[in-house]
């Protein structure tokens, strides 16, 4: 009886690790297909076009190293559906097993974050972490459903109010018409920042929570089922092809491509509260699922298997063409080589960058940097780092990270350590471009996601300040080379995040007209 305990106990870990480095690391097939169809959306040679290479180079090559797609682990969030009588217990200890082994085999980036003391616990457990929450059921088999959802589109996440005023839209009322516009403007508001290409998923009714749990609920569907509410079907429909007429794009570099599915729950909701609460989800949509014989602890089945699979290997041989100047750059870089790019251009950069994000720039602001970092380069990313055998540290993932949250520091730590250029995604605001124009800065969009296919431009890891932040928060120095990224905000004035957010706003308020 112990034995077979133990054997059970064990082969459901082994299931678990598998699950969860099946979903950190292979897009599943339903995925894959959306985002085949935005590349088909696209025009050749555009920053879209080419933005959606990079991000398919990066799904062949996620796959092909059992690496992480993009190195932002997310929350990791598990839904367990038991038979009456399987102990709940041991799945909840069996699921923080395998958190901690595939963590420990830079499947996971290390991610749970003391909120209090800003601590990183090394092994993704924490209070509340993982998030796992079970329900019984009569099937006879246990199904355990797994989302990796990213912290950038978490952030776009969005909850509504009815009635309410929305920007371009006006008044959304209490019905289907002014669910219609919140969901709209959900989209819409989401912008580049949580790595378009994105999915939503949209919860009516409800509480607040509640409300919310219903929308990432909706995230395990598969993108190409149908909803079995003939108005909501119609809606998501809707919804779809509306958003995609926005111009937001890939990345949100404008383009054809903005939103690749949206499905719909509703429940009831109590009368003085009617609340439209929205997930955003970034390209990288990391769901997966199983099915557990509850006797042996064996997968007897994986979800999301039906249809084609793309693998992306025909398109990973073409070398991305664009009709953009490409510049190539080296630190330290100088105010009038910086002065000399305009948006739109393509920089190609080699030698050294430094990491740096959240922890490290509120840690500027009032302390030296550990490095001279005058005429260098500092790019948002907190990387999912490994150690080899002889002790040297590797880049396993290394994508960037949402710029804007650095607003409120990054002007004035260009200014005050003569930082040349910034790296990240989503584009930053209206502070940080004053700052470029007036101390002669560039920011620099690479493309959200594209983890693995940057740490393949990281040539070596040549040291690391500032490691009491935890692995993601460290200033890592890097050596790169040819890395690719975008010029999207210059130092003469121009964005063109704030272009394409006033270009989409137009085209969001050509649908205040009521449709439902
Ligand atoms: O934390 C990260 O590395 C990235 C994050 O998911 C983001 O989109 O900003
Ligand atoms: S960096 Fe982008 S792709 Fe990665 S989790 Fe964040 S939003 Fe998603």
């Amino acid at each position: 009886m112990a034995v077979e305990t133990k054997t059970y106990l064990e082969t459901l870990e082994k299931s678990l690790y598998d699950l969860v480095t099946e979903t950190s690391t292979n897009l599943p097939k339903d995925v894959r297909r959306a985002i085949k169809a935005a590349k088909e959306a696209e025009n050749a040679g555009t920053r879209a076009a080419m933005s959606l290479d990079t991000i398919t180079n990066n799904i062949v090559m996620a796959e092909d190293n059992v690496s992480p797609i993009c190195q932002d682990t997310g929350l990791p969030t598990f839904k367990v559906y038991t038979p009456v009588g399987v102990n709940q217990l041991e799945i909840k200890a069996a699921i923080k097993k395998a958190i901690v082994a595939t963590t420990a085999d830079a499947k996971l980036r290390p991610n749970a974050v003391d909120s209090l003391t800003g601590k990183n616990s090394g092994d993704n457990l924490g209070d509340g972490l993982p998030v796992i929450k079970f329900e019984q059921w009569e099937n006879d088999y246990i199904t355990i459903k797994l989302i990796l959802k990213g912290g950038g589109c978490e952030n776009k996440n969005i909850q509504y109010s009815l009635p309410c005023e929305l920007e371009g839209l006006g008044r959304a009322g209490r019905d289907l018409d002014g669910i219609r516009k919140c969901i709209l403007h959900s989209v819409w508001q989401a912008q580049g920042q949580g790595c378009s290409a994105g999915f939503i998923g949209v919860g009516i009714g409800g509480d607040r929570s509640s409300g919310y749990d219903l929308a990432k609920e909706q995230l395990f569907r598969s993108v190409d089922d149908v909803n079995p509410n003939e108005d909501l079907a119609k809606l998501e429909d809707y919804i779809v092809k509306t958003s995609n007429t926005f111009g937001v794009g890939t990345m949100g570099f404008g383009g054809e491509a903005t939103l690749l599915g949206c499905k719909i729950g509703v429940m009831h909701r109590i009368p003085a509260s009617f609340y439209v609460s929205v997930a955003y989800n970034c390209w990288a949509y990391r769901r997966m699922a199983v099915d557990i014989n509850p006797a042996t602890g064996e997968i007897i089945n994986w979800h999301y298997q039906d249809g084609e699979k793309i693998t992306f290997r025909d398109e990973a041989q073409e070398a991305a063409t664009s009709d953009s100047k490409v510049v190539e750059l080296i630190a330290p870089i100088t105010e009038e080589q910086i002065r000399s790019l305009k948006v739109g251009d393509v920089v190609k950069i080699s030698g050294r960058m430094y990491t740096g994000r959240d922890a490290i720039h509120h840690h500027l602001m009032s302390h030296d940097a550990p490095v001279d970092l005058n005429g260098q380069i500092i790019y948002h990313c907190g990387p999912v780092m490994a150690k080899d055998e002889a002790g040297n540290w590797t880049v396993k993932a290394a994508g960037p990270t949402t710029s804007i949250r650095e607003e409120p520091y990054q002007g004035d730590i260009m200014k005050k350590f003569g930082i040349r250029a910034v790296i990240g995604k989503g584009g930053m605001g209206p502070k940080t471009l004053a700052a470029l124009q007036e101390h002669g800065g560039v920011y620099l969009n690479a493309i959200g996601g594209a983890a693995q296919y940057y740490a393949d431009c990281i040539k070596g890891v040549d040291g690391v300040d500032l490691m009491e932040f935890g692995i993601p928060e460290a200033m890592w120095h890097l050596n790169v080379q040819d890395f690719t990224a975008v010029v999207t905000m210059d130092s003469h004035g121009n964005s063109l995040h704030a272009d394409v957010e006033k270009s989409s706003l137009d085209k969001l308020a050509m649908h205040a007209e009521r449709v439902f």
